[in-house]
């Protein structure tokens, strides 16, 4: 549905955007991941044909550019601050975009707005306005929603009606592209993850991929025995003080050779760490490797 191929985006000599590609599929909520100026709203914007870049998106076979968007009518989005005249009301900003009276009652509905969507937006808090905008991006029946920190200065109450909104477009085959730094909220309901590093892809992983990557503590009977096995076999492994670290598809070759060998497998635990962590090793990781190619 929609294809990003090497894109690359500048603001006048720098280039921010570097060589990005990623594909959306049908229902996929992709979640877009990264530091504070990472690049996230300036992909999204390029998306939605609001940048200069090079490269190619297309979005149902559709090629957009920065001054063919026609086929963006398919597209909901919500970037940055919702774009709301603050002297209409509610209702009639979401009328701006959608002229069926009974999707905009059903979508006000949906959002729990009724008791101020005819008020002037000018009176509404932050996270009145970011329901708006949300509102604004779902209406029209869109293919794709363009989602930059939709749970900016929502309550509690207000992040779950939204997640469970998302979830449910989500299987009637509507596809996002959402970024947030509340990484724990993205990770309730992407299917996928993309983690960019200034203005690059460092990751891009089905959730179910990057959750089965994980690592095993590992105590053997013999370990220098253990270590001269591993080589040998060409199975990677890092040597922590009194254990190995193995990935887990690796365990069953593992143990096959140890026992071979007369070694046994004394203590084998989880190790992997928790989602945040994980991204913030990959992020450091990265950060790592820019400074040694300085
Ligand atoms: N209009 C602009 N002119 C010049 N540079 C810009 C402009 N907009 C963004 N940038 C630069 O582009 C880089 C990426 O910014 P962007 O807003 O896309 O990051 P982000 O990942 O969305 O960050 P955040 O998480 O803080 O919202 C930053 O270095 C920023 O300074």
């Amino acid at each position: 549905m929609l294809s990003v191929k090497n894109i690359n985006t500048y603001f006048g000599k720098n280039k921010i955007i570097k060589d990005v590609s990623f594909e959306i599929n049908p229902g996929e909520i992709v979640g877009l991941v990264g530091s504070n100026g990472a690049g996230k709203t300036t992909i999204m914007k390029t998306i939605l044909g609001l940048t200069k870049f090079t490269g190619e998106i297309i979005f149902n076979d559709a090629l957009i550019t920065e001054n063919k968007h026609g086929i963006l009518q398919n597209v909901g989005a919500l970037i940055e601050h919702p774009a709301v005249y603050p002297f209409l009301s509610g209702y009639e900003n979401i009328q701006l975009y959608c002229e069926t009276e009974d999707e905009i009652v059903e979508m006000v509905g949906l959002l729990n707005m009724g008791g101020y969507i005819h008020a002037n937006v000018k009176n509404y808090s932050l996270g009145m306005k970011q329901k708006l905008g949300i509102a604004m991006a779902l209406v029209n029946n869109p293919e794709l929603v363009i989602l930059d920190e939709p749970m900016n200065g929502l309550d509690l109450e207000s992040t779950i009606l939204i997640r469970n909104i998302i979830k449910n477009y989500s299987a009637r085959g509507t596809s996002f592209l959402i970024s947030s730094h509340i990484l724990s909220e993205l990770q309730k309901i992407m299917t996928n993850i993309i983690l960019i590093e200034h203005g690059c892809v460092i990751l891009d992983k089905s959730i179910d991929e990057f959750i089965d990557n994980t690592k095993l503590k590992m105590v053997t009977s013999d370990i220098k025995k253990t270590i001269d096995i591993l080589n040998e076999n060409n199975i990677n492994f890092e040597l922590k003080e009194s254990y190995l670290v193995i990935s887990a598809h690796d365990v069953v070759l593992t143990q096959k050779m140890l026992v071979s060998e007369d070694v046994y497998i004394l203590d084998l635990e989880n190790n992997s760490i928790n989602f945040e962590d994980k991204i913030i090793e990959l992020i450091s990781s990265e950060k790592r490797y820019e400074n040694d190619q300085l």
